[in-house]
């Protein structure tokens, strides 16, 4: 979910709700004519038949989403979470389930469990996971601080700070080609991909100028730091995260890459953890010297994502991290 309401209309890519009632079921897939009916909708024909439900009973919209569209499916086999994209193909949701599948691994914070991604015949793209009652709060900080940390800790990489594919932060892509050098790798694939991308859409090429300053010289910064490639949600703020309706904390709609443990508080203006989190946080991944240094030119990140997705009213934030830090190396 992105942290802005930067709301795109969204139209429906599924048959009416009413036609499933009446028609999807299993015993309906042993019908030619339904069969036909059926390989026209393939988010049904998975539930009916790897989902391993026998009959769809109702399908709701559900709100929040800001890109996709998302639904719930009633089953006599439990519900299931479907997103759809009626215009992007199935890279963006292969993405999302890659990045699902990697943090359930690590059996550590509560995720959605994915179970499949695919195009929709009339063009876009789908995702099935794992359906979650939500509670009514979002959990215990100090518990999603451990568990957050214990994430971390468990998600390793032997292919260095990267990810298997390219994902999107927000809509932006998010590129994830793997490299041994974090600090190469950030200023390269994060901070030098979004001021290129400020320049090429806005003409600015003043923040796009003090920022490769800045990039070319922020190697200071990660003085005495350990950097060791963690398993990041990649855009954790508040609309991401939430809580289960035992209040186990959970995190959801991921831009997981492996990075420097620290860049996951890049949102965090807009996370609201609080000082049980941090705890807890650093108990399990203890603080790195440096680690207050480094706060801003992660944000950093997410102010130019958020500038070159909803427009100059997060330029002033991101020009004055980077004129702050110019400041601080005098370069
Ligand atoms: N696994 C799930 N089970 C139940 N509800 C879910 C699940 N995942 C997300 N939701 C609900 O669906 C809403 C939309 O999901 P999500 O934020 O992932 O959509 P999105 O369109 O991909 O996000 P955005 O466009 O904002 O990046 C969320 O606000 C949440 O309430």
């Amino acid at each position: 979910m992105l942290s802005h309401v930067g709301v795109r209309s969204l139209s429906c890519c599924f048959p009416s709700p009413r036609l499933h009632r009446l028609s999807l079921t299993k015993r309906n897939l042993r019908k030619p004519f339904i069969m036909a009916a059926l390989s026209d909708d393939p988010i049904s024909e998975w539930i009916l038949t790897e989902g391993k439900a026998t009959q769809i009973t109702r399908i709701s919209p559900i709100g929040g989403g800001c890109i996709n569209r998302a639904n719930r499916y009633d089953t006599d086999a439990g519900p299931f979470f479907v997103k759809s994209n009626r215009s992007i193909g199935p890279s963006m949701f292969e993405g999302e389930s890659l990045g699902l599948s990697a943090m359930y691994e690590t059996k550590s914070i509560r995720v959605p469990k994915p179970f499949k991604v695919g195009p929709l015949p009339s063009g876009g793209s789908y995702i099935i996971m794992e359906f979650i009652e939500f509670g009514s709060s979002r959990g215990d900080q100090s518990v999603l601080g451990r568990k957050l940390a214990e994430m971390h800790k468990a998600g390793k990489s032997n292919k260095g700070f990267g990810f298997d594919v390219n994902n999107t932060i927000g809509s932006t892509p998010q590129i994830n080609t793997w490299s041994s050098d974090w600090v190469q790798f950030y200023a390269e694939h994060r901070l030098g991909y979004q001021l290129k991308l400020a320049k090429d859409q806005f003409g600015d090429s003043t923040i796009y100028e003090k920022g490769q300053r800045l990039v070319k010289n922020m190697g200071p910064l990660f003085e005495g730091a350990v950097l060791e490639p963690c398993l990041l949600h990649g855009d954790l703020w508040s609309g991401n995260i939430s809580s289960d309706k035992n209040g186990y904390p959970l995190i959801l709609d991921p831009a997981c890459y492996y990075g420097h443990n620290e860049a996951e508080f890049g949102m965090s203006w807009c996370a609201g953890f609080g000082g049980s989190f941090y705890k807890s946080y650093f108990e399990v991944m203890p603080k790195q010297p440096g680690f207050e240094k480094r706060r801003d030119l992660y944000m950093l990140y997410h102010y130019l994502n958020h500038y070159n997705l909803f427009g100059s009213g997060y330029r002033s934030s991101a020009m004055s991290i980077i004129d702050d830090y110019l400041r601080m190396l005098k370069a």
